[in-house]
């Protein structure tokens, strides 16, 4: 597992440095690739805490080069001795008061829709709108198995990481975009009822792997699991709350702070009493994944190559092209 991890993570080192740019280097506190900008926070030296944010607009989709640029990312902290724990969130792509980074004048129109008086309104925001349909639409087999074989990579980084993990959740995250959530130790989502999460597979005509369906059921119970999975149910805060695919819900301009004081928290137990625990609860779940991931490729493959799973997602793409009138 290990040999494999370290294989596949040359790869995407190599893929990165093509793809991947250093933007902006502040001794070893802020470095970006063009989809994933990661801040550390704490002073050189102790124990510091790093952000990733997404910023790949307009909807911070996990396309095949966002994964690879994020799974690079999080390799560099995972070798940085000095990061102990890691924030997931969305660069804003939203209007308002908060930052506007790599949007084009474009980018930031299509992000907001017209009232009736023709002013610009705020669309809400994105954590993540999971999985990259254009992945999964229109490319041959060959690509679908590059694709997925990126997909269980990242989820087994951040599954398996040795990091303290947590999602400030500040904006819609259903599918691919829960699959990121649920992988960290803690989730805190902002109270906004615009924002909803969960795994909405069944609704695209699609169904959740195996592996991602366990993570659900390990995260909120079978039963939940069950039937949230068969409904493709995305839940709004504080049903996620609820339910359990959260952990706290909170005012929208408190994710961050509040994220930060429960990182604290963590912080404070021994990492290697808190690694060994999380390894002993995740361990057999990722082993299911490790010991046929070939066979995983292969079925995602085929499935996703057939004409009728084709029409769905050509079907779910219209209308979400249609739904803005
Ligand atoms: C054996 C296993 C087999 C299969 C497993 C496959 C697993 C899949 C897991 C997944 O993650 S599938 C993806 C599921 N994601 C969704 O259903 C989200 C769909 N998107 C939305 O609901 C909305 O876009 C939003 C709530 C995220 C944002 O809404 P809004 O702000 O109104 O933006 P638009 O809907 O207008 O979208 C803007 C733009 O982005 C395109 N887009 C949206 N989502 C995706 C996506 N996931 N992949 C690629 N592109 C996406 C959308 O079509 C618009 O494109 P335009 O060209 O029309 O501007």
């Amino acid at each position: 597992m290990a040999m494999a991890l370290r294989a596949a993570s040359r790869v995407l080192l190599r893929a990165g440095s093509r793809l991947g740019r250093r933007e902006a280097v502040d001794g070893a506190r802020r470095f970006a690739n063009k989809r994933v900008l990661v801040e550390t926070e704490g002073a050189a030296g102790a124990t510091r805490i790093a952000v990733m944010k997404f910023r790949n607009p307009p909807v911070n989709s996990l396309s095949l080069d966002f994964l690879t640029e994020f799974v690079i990312s999080l390799e560099k902290l995972e070798n940085d001795k000095s990061i102990r724990g890691v924030i997931l969130t969305s660069d804003s792509l939203k209007r308002g008061n908060q930052t506007k980074v790599a949007a084009t004048e474009k980018t930031e129109e299509k992000r907001a829709t017209r009232d009736h008086g023709g002013r610009l309104q705020e669309r809400p925001g994105i954590f993540s709108a999971g999985l990259d349909l254009l992945e999964m639409y229109g490319r041959n087999p060959a690509h679908y198995a590059e694709y997925w074989k990126a997909v269980q990579e990242l989820w087994l980084r951040l599954y398996l990481s040795s990091l303290t993990l947590m999602s400030a959740i500040n904006g819609a995250s259903p599918a691919g975009g829960c699959l990121l959530a649920i992988t960290c130790d803690y989730r805190i989502m902002a109270d906004n009822p615009k924002y909803t999460i969960g795994l909405n597979e069944s609704l695209l005509g699609i169904v959740a792997p195996f592996w991602l369906k366990d993570n659900y059921v390990n995260t909120i119970g079978h039963r939940a699991a069950e039937r949230a999975l068969q409904l493709g149910t995305l839940f709004p805060p504080a049903e996620a709350l609820k339910v359990g695919v959260v952990d706290e819900v909170v005012p929208e301009d408190q994710v961050h702070s509040k994220t930060l004081s429960v990182m604290a928290k963590w912080l404070a137990i021994p990492d290697h009493s808190r690694q060994l625990t999380k390894t002993m609860m995740r361990k057999a779940t990722a082993d299911n994944l490790i010991k046929q991931r070939e066979a995983d490729i292969q079925n995602f493959a085929s499935f996703i190559s057939r004409d009728s799973i084709q029409k769905s997602l050509h079907m779910y793409l219209e209308k979400l092209k249609h739904k803005k009138g």
